[in-house]
């Protein structure tokens, strides 16, 4: 089994390092690893922020874990070398069409979360977010209109088929679940909304256990503040599942707790082909000085134990050191804590067996 580990910018490397330590004390004879170099550190080193070196190691192995991506020094760069444009394209070359974004309220950490605790605590929901459409691959360009105003502009589109994969994730995911989902949209104002919307419900017919929902998006924000327990997994595009998931960060602590799995169709000998990666991004603010949670990432691992490697035992075992961790107030900075992110992969480690 080959992972390509691909750590990034920012605090990517140090976040990784720490779910690389939990991995190397699962002892896993069978587990190969393959690094390379990705975002604003490859274009540096060579010239290209996903360097087609990188993509080959990608696709030579049975899972991805990566760190995140996002330099400053790269802001004025064209927009294909930006180090952002790494994570789109692997999400894109790849196939990686389902990103699953789970929010859980740890025991004990209620009274960290944004919400009230008895409204934190009830939070368990499961962001389906569609990867490889939305305004992030429509066409998009600057422009000179006939007056001389410059225009932005990026292409919302889904076609059907996008919309119909997506929705059996949703679905699948939600019969392992509570049966519950809720589609995400705005069917009220946009016609890539309404298609969405068209197409889920056509989908549902298939999934008569499943008890099916729509919001519109706005409405959603305010639900997941208001009483994100109503939620048992949510579908939606990919724009509106990058901000409800940020959102979804604090309605459970903090952005770094939370973890992602991208899939798409490919199989491996165990599972699903996978890149695993934590929700939040390069965090510049904070990089290089130790102070990054790492459990976010540490639980990717744990999701690419399970998804990519058919390890499920050991999955469980790295989510319960993490949950053993925060029972016993290993709390970051994010969450109000004064522990680095050394000191939280070595808690984390402590409690593994
Ligand atoms: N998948 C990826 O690689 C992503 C990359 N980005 C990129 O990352 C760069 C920074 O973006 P931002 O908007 O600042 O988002 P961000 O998620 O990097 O940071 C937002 C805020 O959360 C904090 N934060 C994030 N992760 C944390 C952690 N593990 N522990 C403690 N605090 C944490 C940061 O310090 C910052 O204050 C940009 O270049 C952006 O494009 C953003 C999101 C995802
Ligand atoms: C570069 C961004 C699209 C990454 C991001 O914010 C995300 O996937 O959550
Ligand atoms: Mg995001």
């Amino acid at each position: 089994m080959r992972i390509a580990v691909l750590a990034g910018d920012g605090i990517g490397p140090e976040v990784t390092a720490e779910a690389l330590r939990v991995l190397d004390a699962l002892a896993l004879p069978q587990v190969e690893l393959v690094h390379a170099d990705v975002g604003g550190v490859a274009y540096h080193r060579h010239g290209h922020p996903l360097p087609a070196a990188t993509l080959a190691a990608a696709r030579d192995s049975d899972a991805v874990l990566f760190g995140a991506v996002g330099d400053p020094t790269c802001d004025a760069l064209e927009r294909h070398l930006r180090p952002e444009q790494a994570i789109l394209g692997l999400r894109s070359e790849l196939g990686l069409f389902a990103n699953l974004r789970p929010a859980k309220v740890f025991a004990g950490l209620e009274h960290t979360s944004a919400l009230k605790p008895e409204i934190a605590g009830a939070i368990d929901l499961l962001i389906v977010r569609e990867l490889n459409g939305d305004v992030y691959f429509g066409e998009k360009g600057t422009r000179k209109l006939a007056d001389g105003r410059r225009q932005g502009w990026d292409m919302m589109s889904y076609a059907e088929d996008e919309v119909e994969r997506i929705a059996h994730v949703a679905f699948r995911a939600a019969q392992g679940r509570q049966g519950r989902l809720c589609s995400v949209d705005k069917a009220n104002v946009l016609e890539t909304s309404q298609l969405w919307r068209d197409v889920v419900i056509e989908v549902a017919a298939q999934y008569p256990d499943v008890a099916l929902s729509h919001m519109y998006v706005d409405n959603a924000a305010m639900q997941l503040v208001r009483q994100p327990g109503q939620f048992d997994v949510i579908v939606t595009g990919n724009l509106f599942g990058d901000i409800l998931s940020d959102q979804a960060s604090m309605c459970v602590g903090s952005i770094g707790l939370l973890a992602s799995a991208s899939l798409g169709a490919r199989t491996t000998a165990h599972g699903t082909f996978g890149l695993y990666e934590p929700i939040h991004g390069s965090a510049p603010d904070i990089a290089g000085k130790g102070l990054a949670n790492p459990m976010a990432t540490i639980l990717s691992l744990a999701m690419l134990l399970r998804h990519s490697l058919g390890l499920e035992d050991h999955a469980r075992r790295v989510e319960r050191a993490v949950a053993a961790a925060l029972a016993d107030c290993i709390l970051g900075g994010d969450l109000g804590g004064t522990h680095g992110t050394r000191a939280i992969g070595d808690a984390v480690l402590e409690r593994l067996s």
